[in-house]
């Protein structure tokens, strides 16, 4: 984890250097706690590095025969892009449909905060979020969806504010039937 593996002061120190680099004055008054806060922000928002996502799906009950389609939508993310460390930032929408197992709700929006606290491409945080719930309710079958606004697309380069991204991965029953796929669909797109 963050805090673990850089020595105290060493953050603080890189992004004074940064500061200088870019032609700023450090010790302007405006920019004086400015290390100390970044080096606490990054602590905080990378805080999930080094974290199995799998570890916040805690709390899971027996499904006592429920057959049918469990889907939490709207979960708001906030990331950072690896290529760039600014934002990428949108909703996931997870559906499964459980085997043996279900989990408290609430873990799935603690699962998406987890894989969104390290530096991460949309792909992969999709990919995580689904392999965890597979990997620990063994679903029977398991859908998630994220959509992602990219700062990097927008406030800089190629500059496309309107444009957005949108990443799905389908596991178990969602491959075999497109009914699922549009029973999920038609449950995200309606509130
Ligand atoms: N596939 C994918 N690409 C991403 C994601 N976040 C950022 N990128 C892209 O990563 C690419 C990095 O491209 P590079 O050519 O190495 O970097 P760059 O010169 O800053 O690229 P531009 O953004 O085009 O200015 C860009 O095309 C970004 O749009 C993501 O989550 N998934
Ligand atoms: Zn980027």
């Amino acid at each position: 984890m963050v805090g673990k593996t850089l020595e105290k002061g060493i953050l603080e120190e890189y992004v004074r250097g940064i500061l200088e680099v870019i032609g700023e004055d450090p010790c302007r008054e405006g920019l004086l706690e400015t290390p100390k806060r970044v080096a606490k922000m990054y602590r905080e928002v990378f805080a999930g590095i080094g974290v199995a996502p799998e570890t916040a799906l805690t709390t899971t009950f027996d499904a006592e025969g429920y057959e049918g389609m469990i889907v939490v939508k709207d979960i708001d993310y906030y990331t950072f892009c690896e290529h760039h460390l600014i934002p990428f930032f949108g909703k996931v929408h997870i559906g499964y449909i459980p085997d043996k197992q279900i989990v408290g709700l609430s873990k799935f929006a603690r699962l998406v905060e987890l894989t969104a606290q390290r530096p991460q491409v949309q792909e992969r945080m999709t990919d995580q979020i689904a392999k965890a719930i597979s990997n620990v309710l063994q679903p029977k079958g398991v859908m998630v969806k994220l959509a992602g606004q990219h700062l990097c697309m927008c406030a800089r380069g190629v500059k496309k504010p309107g444009s957005s991204t949108v990443t799905s991965v389908k596991k178990g029953a969602f491959l075999e039937s497109e009914s699922l796929v549009r029973e999920f669909e038609s449950n995200i797109a309606n509130s």
